[in-house]
């Protein structure tokens, strides 16, 4: 690992899932991190996680990172240039034109601010969800202006990089367009999707394979939270949830006559489009491009995935991430292990020198 690019003091406003994740990634690299937060019990949560200290009263950190929630970003943010008049500021909001069009319209000078979203986050907030590699090789958006020196913007970059994330530069208005499309309609998408599910019958939601809860999965986000993001990026997330709406009718109409002339075309043009459009997705099958994955397909006996844990510590290899995936009623569960490239190929041939099964690779 290259050696970290921070040093001295950062300060985090708000220690939840964000503050604390880069608290505790910071903290790794031997930085002092104060942390702060408007609730007292989330401070305590977070110090206690080892995300980093309470703030004392000659603290002067370079860097300050502002990852409240977007509706008082602009607040904490104004606030915090004024208290540490040599500080750069930056923020981790989900959205940017907002806070930022806020702060100008209040006349703030805005030379030390540069605001900023890394492209990283879980279903749940609090310091309880926080995680030091929440950042690995994810993009990191980085929306600088003319005015902003390129030493407050290098302090930005060194954060990102530090974390194990890719700056990106953008400005405000592209970075909204992007993240509306790639980020805000997926949530919505999900949770109207999973909204389907709420009075199915027990019957029919007990069917269900790893399709659903992969399109699902962040239906279980916090609606307090995404309620901000959404409306705060309203005109963008509009936009393309019109063109996603008019694809949806255009294959309801064909499938209300699934014999009419041209129907059966429109369904498998709005299939192979889908194809062209995962496909562009960045890494293998849009998933992680860290690391390779090996399917094993385990027997449904009691022991036999602690077996295989156990074994894959015995051959040397480290489990990056785990995902299984699982029938009632098969007599075969498939556990998808994520291991780094190089070590793949010799996982997969010791596994199958011991006897286990690979599905696919
Ligand atoms: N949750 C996610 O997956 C991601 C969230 N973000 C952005 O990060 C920011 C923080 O989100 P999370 O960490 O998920 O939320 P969170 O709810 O886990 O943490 C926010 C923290 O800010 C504190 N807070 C609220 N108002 C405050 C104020 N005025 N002064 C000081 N502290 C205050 C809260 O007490 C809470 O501890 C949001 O702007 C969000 O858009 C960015 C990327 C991913
Ligand atoms: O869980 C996922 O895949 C996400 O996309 C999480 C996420 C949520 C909000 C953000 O502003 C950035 C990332």
């Amino acid at each position: 690992m290259s050696p970290p690019r921070l040093t001295g003091q950062v300060r985090i406003v708000g220690a939840g899932l964000l503050g604390a994740s880069i608290g505790l990634a910071l903290r790794a690299t031997g930085v002092d991190v104060i942390l702060a937060d408007a609730s007292p019990a989330q401070l305590r949560l977070a110090v206690d996680y080892g995300a980093g200290r309470a703030e004392l009263p000659d603290d002067e950190p370079r860097l300050i990172v502002v990852s409240v929630p977007p509706d008082v970003t602009a607040n904490v943010i104004e606030a915090e240039l004024a208290r540490f008049p040599t500080a750069v500021v930056t923020d981790v909001a989900s959205v940017k034109l907002e806070p930022y069009l806020a702060l100008v319209n209040r006349g703030v000078d805005l030379t030390r601010y540069i605001g900023s979203h890394p492209l990283a986050g879980r279903e749940r907030g609090g310091a309880i969800s926080a995680r030091a590699d929440l950042f690995l090789g994810r993009p990191w958006v980085i929306c600088r202006d003319e005015e902003t020196p390129p030493e407050a913007l290098a302090l930005v970059e060194d954060l990102a990089l530090d974390l194990g994330a890719s700056p990106i530069e953008m400005t405000p208005e592209e970075h909204d367009s992007s993240v509306g499309l790639v980020s805000h309609v997926p949530q919505l998408v999900a949770s109207v999707l999973a909204k389907q599910l709420v009075h199915a019958p027990d019957s029919a939601v007990r069917l269900t394979g790893q399709g659903l809860r992969d399109t699902v999965r962040i239906a279980s986000s916090a609606p307090e939270l995404w309620v901000q993001i959404l409306a705060s990026n309203a005109a963008p997330v509009v936009e393309v949830l019109d063109a996603f709406a008019a694809d949806l009718a255009r294959v309801t109409d064909a499938l209300r006559d699934p014999d009419a002339a041209g129907a059966r075309r429109t369904v498998a043009d709005a299939i192979a489009q889908g194809n062209s459009g995962v496909a562009r997705l960045p890494g293998k099958h849009g998933q992680d491009r860290r690391f390779e994955t090996i399917v094993v397909m385990v027997d449904d006996t009691p022991g036999q995935l602690g077996k295989l844990l156990t074994e894959l510590g015995d051959i040397g290899v480290n489990m990056e991430d785990l995902r299984l995936e699982h029938s009632p009623g098969a007599e075969i569960g498939l556990a998808e292990i994520a291991v780094l490239p190089e070590v793949q190929q010799r996982a997969i041939d010791d596994l199958e020198a011991r006897g286990w099964r690979i599905a696919s690779t």
